[in-house]
């Protein structure tokens, strides 16, 4: 009887995580128009948002413009949807690397998308719309690095911002334009750069549309690495060996670190206490946990 009270009490807690995992932000209570900004967004087609999942857990998540050095167009937008969908049901996964075409992260949203979005509502629905997308990207329960080669730039820096790390090739930079737009960061970025390198580093570069090269990401902390090689091929595998020593191990375990941290990054210190508890009774006796006793591991 206690066995089965435990078992179900275990899968109720396994659906909140889920669920608080897909929660978005924005719903019609905020005077969100889902439906409205899809189909407006659908009117912009070009590009392609392309996922493959290897054997080893790590997702490839490649932006696919490069004859506009990847800018979102609409369409690009709700195939990120689609993917981060995709991605929230890969039970394998472990982590996933995001980069761009042709040598170049991002160069944000389509200006012809911006320009034709020029409705103050369109703009919010949009906002709103890419928001919930990165949160969502934010929340998996995969270790995520953005791969930054050439330029990030506006909506594309703000894309690295939802990513766990960023790791940076020689030459590349992440640079806040939208100052110089007559704008501040709409797609969550600017509240995500303030937790990563705190509200003083934040302002000067958004106000600043300072350029950050890969020698002042690394003294922010905003980059992990710059990686040797230039080249596509090169730097992608050298990212995927980078992101390997973190999902090395146990599925259930690696999702997990990455699910405590979420809970911790986001939420109140009490709730992200219950949350971690409640991560770590999903382990507790499991599979992986039972194995590690039975090995007797000392950790030298
Ligand atoms: C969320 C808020 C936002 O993201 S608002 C958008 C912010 N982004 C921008 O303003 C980027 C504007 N573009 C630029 O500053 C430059 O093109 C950057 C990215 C620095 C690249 O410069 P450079 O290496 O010299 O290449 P280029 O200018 O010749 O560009 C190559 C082709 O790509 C295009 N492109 C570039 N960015 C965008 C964009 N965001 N939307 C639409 N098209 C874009 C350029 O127009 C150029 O196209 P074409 O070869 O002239 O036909």
């Amino acid at each position: 009887m206690v066995i089965f009270i435990w078992k179900n009490l275990l899968q109720t807690t396994k659906e909140r995580i889920l669920q608080q995992r897909r929660m978005s932000v924005y719903s019609q209570a905020h005077g969100y128009e889902e439906e409205l900004i899809k189909k407006k967004l659908q009117q912009f087609a070009g590009g392609s948002i392309n996922l493959t999942k290897e054997d080893n857990g790590i997702g490839i998540l490649t932006l696919n413009n490069p004859k506009s050095m990847n800018a979102f167009t609409g369409t690009m937008m709700l195939e990120l949807q689609e993917k981060v969908t995709e991605l929230e049901n890969w039970k394998d996964g472990k982590g996933l690397i995001i980069y761009g075409a042709g040598n170049t992260f991002c160069s944000g949203s389509d200006l012809n998308v911006v320009k034709a979005m020029s409705k103050f509502q369109d703009g919010m629905n949009m906002c709103m719309f890419m928001q919930n997308t990165l949160t969502r990207l934010m929340r998996l329960p995969l270790i995520s690095v953005a791969l930054v080669q050439g330029k990030a730039i506006g909506g594309g820096a703000e894309l690295t911002t939802a990513c766990d790390f960023r790791l940076m090739t020689p030459g590349s930079e992440i640079r806040f334009v939208h100052k110089l737009m007559g704008l501040v960061p709409g797609w969550g970025g600017g509240a995500r750069l303030v937790r990563i390198v705190g509200s003083r580093a934040a302002l000067q570069l958004l106000s600043g549309a300072t350029r950050v090269d890969t020698e002042r990401a690394l003294h922010l902390g905003l980059s992990e690495e710059t990686l040797s090689s230039s080249d596509e091929a090169g730097a992608l595998e050298e990212a995927r060996a980078w992101l390997s020593q973190y999902t090395e191990g146990p599925v259930s375990v690696i999702r997990a670190a990455k699910e405590v941290v979420a809970g911790g990054r986001e939420l109140p210190l009490e709730a992200a206490l219950r949350t971690e508890k409640d991560i770590f009774g999903t382990l507790w006796g499991g599979p992986a946990n039972l194995q590690a006793l039975a090995r007797s591991l000392k950790h030298k």
